[in-house]
C-alpha cells in the first residue's frame, strides 16, 4: 500500500533591572513610579550567572525517535513504542478490557469506519454564511434523510470538560472524548482550578521558576487571546500578577497572536489588555514588558512537525532577539504589521517581531539562568518548542545559542509519554482507558490516518494524549503530508490521497476499524475565506461517498460525525443572530470554531435494519461515540464510558 501514491507512514520522532527596588520580604512589592523602572530595566545588560547556578540539572538529551514508528521502506507495520507511565500501566494491568460480545448486534463482517469531518457542525444558522448548508453535498443531504440514523450531538462547553456551555469545542477536547468515552475535565479548566485554589504557586514547577525571581528573568511565551482553546489571557495575567507578588523582579512576555480562535484584528485588544496588566506590575516595582511575538501560523506554534521553520522563527525572535522586525512598543508592532486597511495582514500570519530599546537592542532575550514558561495549556502546538528549549542535544535547527541554567516549564505537560517537559505548572487531564485499549486488548486491528494538520488528532489526542501506538502489531497510522500553504488556496487539501489510503485499507481485510479525519472544513473554514470552504466542504462530501462506497462493497458499517463546528458559520454575528459588516459593508469572517452540535449518522450495508439510534439520550455528546461504536463491532460498550446511542429494534 502507499507506493508512488506520495504516501508516508509517519515517523514522528519521537538583565538584572539592577536599578529597580526589590522588596523581596514582601508579598506585594512597594509602588514604584513607572519612570523609575522602565528607563534603566532597558538599559541593563543580563544579570551574570553564578557558577552555582550553571551546574544545575543539565536538560535531557533528545529521546531517539519517540513517538510513533521508524520509517520502513514499505508500509509495514512499524516497531511498537513502550509506553512508560508506571503509575498508569499498573492501573490499566488491573483493569478488566475483555469485551463481551454484544447481546443483539452481531459483528459485522467487514470493517466499521468511522469518519471525522473535522469542523463540520449543525448550525442553526442555515444561511449564505454557513458553508456546509451552502456547499452542494448530494452524499450528507442522503445522510440526513435516512430515519432513525441521523442525529446531532453536543461537541462543546462542559459536553467536552471545557469550564463553560460558553466555550467552544476544538479538536484536543473533541478527540479524546471520541476516543475516550469519557468526560474529564480539560486543560482550561484545571488551569482555572490551580489558580481559583493557588495550586499553581505551590507546586513544583512554580518552585522552579521561582528561583529565577530575584536575580534573572521570568519569560512568559504563548498564545494571546481568550480563544480558551490553546491558552487564554485572563490565566496568563493570573500568573503574572502571582510571579510579580512572589518577587518576580523582571518578567518578560512574547506574544503570539491569533484571529483564528478569536476575531481577526483583536490582537491589538489583546496586546492593550496585556500591557495594562504589565503597568500595574511596573508600578509595584517589577520591570515587566513585552519582548517579541508573531503570529501564531507563522511563529513558534507548528504542530506536528508540519514546518519546523515557524519554530525556529520563535526561537529567532523570543530567546536571541532577532526578527525581521523591531519596534518600541507591541501595539505598534501589531498595527504595523497588520498593514493598510485593504491589504491587511492577519493576526495569525504576522511576521516575527522583537521589541528593542531606543539604542535598539532586543529588551528581552533569554539569558542563562532565566524562567522560561509556554504558557498554552494544550499540548500539540507547544511540543516542538518545547524540544527546542528542553533538549539540549536538539539539532533541528541551529538554536545558535542555548541559554544554560535554563528554568523552563510548561503549563502543562505537554507528552506524558516522553515527560515533555520534564517540569510544568499543573498536572494534565488524565485519560484512562481509551477504546484504542480496548481494541487492541482484544485483538482488533485498527488503520488511522489523517493528514499532518490532523494527524494527532486521530493518533495523540484519540488515545488520550499518547504518543505513538498503543500495540504497533495492531495498528497502523498514516500520516499523508499536508501542504505547507495558507489552506483556502488549496480547499481540497489532501482529502482525495486520504480517501485513497484508506480505501486501500478497507478492501485489504487486514483492518477491523478504520480511522479518518478529513480537515478541510476546519483548516479551510479557520481562513475565513467562505468560498473556499464551501469547496472544502464539496469535496469532503465527495470524499465520504467514496469511502461508504468502499465500505458497502466489503459489507461493512461506519459511523460519520465531527469534532466541533467551524465551517458551519463564517461570519461574526450580533447577540441576535445577525450577520456583522465593517464600515465598507463587507461581513465580518469569523475564522474560529462554533458553539453547533454536530452530526451523527450510522448505516452500511452490513448494518442490520434493525440497529437504530435511540431516542432517550438527548443530551448525547462526543463522549458517547465511542460506546457506540463497541456496539457496531458487536460489543457491549465498556461499563465506565457514556451510553450508546444505538440500540437494535425489538
Ligand atoms: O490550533 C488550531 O488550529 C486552532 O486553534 C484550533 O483548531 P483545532 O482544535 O481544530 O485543531
Ligand atoms: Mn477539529
Ligand atoms: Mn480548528
Amino acid at each position: 500500500m502507499g507506493k508512488g501514491m506520495g504516501i508516508i507512514v509517519s515517523k514522528k520522532k519521537k538583565a538584572d533591572d539592577t536599578a529597580a527596588p526589590s522588596p523581596k520580604d514582601k508579598e506585594e512589592l512597594a509602588p514604584v513610579p513607572k519612570a523609575a523602572v522602565e528607563p534603566a530595566a532597558a538599559a541593563a545588560p543580563a544579570p551574570p550567572v553564578e557558577p552555582a547556578e550553571l551546574a544545575a540539572p543539565a536538560p535531557p538529551a533528545e529521546p531517539a525517535a519517540p513517538g510513533a514508528a521508524a520509517e520502513p521502506a514499505t508500509n509495514s507495520i512499524p516497531e511498537a513504542v513502550a509506553v512508560k507511565d508506571g503509575a498508569l500501566e499498573s492501573q490499566k494491568m488491573s483493569f478488566d478490557y475483555k469485551l463481551q460480545p454484544h447481546s443483539t448486534i452481531p459483528a459485522p463482517e467487514g470493517p466499521l469506519m468511522v469518519c471525522i469531518l473535522d469542523g463540520f457542525g449543525e448550525n442553526e444558522f442555515k444561511d449564505e454564511y454557513n458553508a456546509v448548508h451552502v456547499a452542494t453535498t448530494p452524499t450528507i443531504d442522503a445522510l440526513r434523510a435516512v430515519p432513525k440514523r441521523f442525529r446531532t450531538i453536543k461537541a462543546h462547553g462542559t459536553a467536552v470538560g471545557l469550564p463553560s456551555d460558553a466555550d467552544m469545542g476544538n479538536s484536543e477536547v473533541g478527540h479524546n472524548a471520541l476516543g475516550s468515552g469519557q468526560v474529564v475535565d480539560q486543560g482550561a479548566r484545571l488551569v482555572d482550578m490551580a489558580l481559583e485554589t493557588g495550586k499553581m504557586f505551590e507546586g513544583d514547577g512554580w518552585k522552579l521558576i521561582s528561583q529565577a525571581f530575584s536575580k534573572h528573568t521570568v519569560h512568559f511565551i504563548g498564545l494571546l487571546s481568550d480563544g480558551g482553546v490553546h491558552s487564554r489571557a485572563d490565566q496568563l495575567f493570573g500568573c503574572l500578577r502571582g510571579a510579580a507578588a512572589r518577587g518576580a523582579q523582571r518578567i518578560r512576555c512574547h506574544v503570539l497572536t491569533d484571529g483564528r480562535d478569536v476575531p481577526d484584528g483583536s490582537s491589538v485588544k489583546y496586546v492593550e489588555e496585556l500591557e495594562a496588566v504589565l503597568a500595574e506590575l511596573r508600578e509595584k516595582g517589577c520591570d515587566a514588558r513585552i519582548a517579541s511575538g508573531g503570529g501564531r501560523m507563522k511563529v513558534t506554534m507548528d504542530r506536528y512537525e508540519a514546518d519546523w521553520s515557524m519554530v525556529k522563527r520563535g526561537w529567532d525572535a523570543h530567546v536571541l532577539g532577532k526578527a525581521p522586525y523591531t519596534f518600541t512598543d507591541a501595539k505598534t508592532a501589531v498595527t504595523t504589521l497588520r498593514g493598510p486597511e485593504d491589504a491587511t495582514v492577519s493576526d495569525q500570519y504576522l511576521d516575527a517581531f522583537v521589541i528593542v530599546d531606543e539604542a535598539g537592542a532586543p529588551v528581552g532575550t533569554i539569558e542563562d539562568g532565566d524562567a522560561v514558561v509556554l504558557f498554552n495549556f494544550r499540548a500539540d502546538r507547544m511540543v516542538e518548542i518545547s524540544k527546542a528549549f528542553e533538549y539540549q542535544d536538539f539539532t533541528t535547527f541551529d538554536r545558535e545559542r542555548y541559554p544554560v541554567g535554563l528554568r523552563f516549564v510548561g503549563m502543562m505537560q505537554y507528552d506524558g509519554d516522553l515527560k515533555l517537559p520534564a517540569n510544568y505548572l499543573v498536572p494534565p487531564p488524565e485519560i484512562l482507558h481509551v477504546s484504542g485499549e480496548f481494541l487492541v486488548k482484544n485483538g482488533i486491528t485498527t488503520f488511522a490516518c489523517s493528514e499532518t494538520q490532523k494527524f494527532g488528532h486521530v493518533t495523540f489526542f484519540w488515545n488520550g494524549n499518547r504518543s505513538g501506538y498503543l500495540d504497533a502489531k495492531l495498528e497502523q497510522y498514516l500520516e499523508i503530508p499536508s501542504d505547507k500553504i495558507e489552506f483556502n488556496k488549496a480547499p481540497d487539501m489532501k482529502a482525495r490521497e486520504i480517501t485513497a489510503a484508506s480505501k486501500e485499507a478497507i478492501l485489504s481485510g487486514k483492518y477491523k476499524v478504520i480511522r479518518v479525519n478529513f480537515a478541510n472544513p476546519d483548516m479551510v473554514g479557520h481562513t475565513g475565506d467562505l468560498a473556499a470552504t464551501i469547496r472544502a466542504v464539496e469535496t469532503v462530501d465527495a470524499c465520504v461517498k467514496e469511502l461508504l462506497e468502499t465500505v458497502d462493497q466489503v459489507n461493512g458499517r461506519w459511523i460519520v460525525t465531527a469534532d466541533h463546528g467551524n465551517a458551519d458559520d463564517m461570519v461574526q454575528r450580533d447577540k441576535k443572530g445577525k450577520p456583522m459588516k465593517a464600515e465598507d459593508g463587507k461581513p465580518l469572517p469569523l475564522t474560529s470554531h462554533t458553539l453547533a452540535p454536530v452530526p451523527f449518522f450510522i448505516g452500511g450495508k452490513g448494518l442490520p435494519d434493525g440497529v437504530v439510534l435511540r431516542d432517550d439520550v438527548p443530551d448525547a455528546g462526543l463522549a458517547n461515540v465511542a460506546s457506540t461504536t463497541f456496539n457496531l463491532l458487536g460489543y457491549e460498550a465498556p461499563g465506565i464510558y457514556k451510553p450508546t446511542m444505538v440500540q437494535m429494534a425489538a
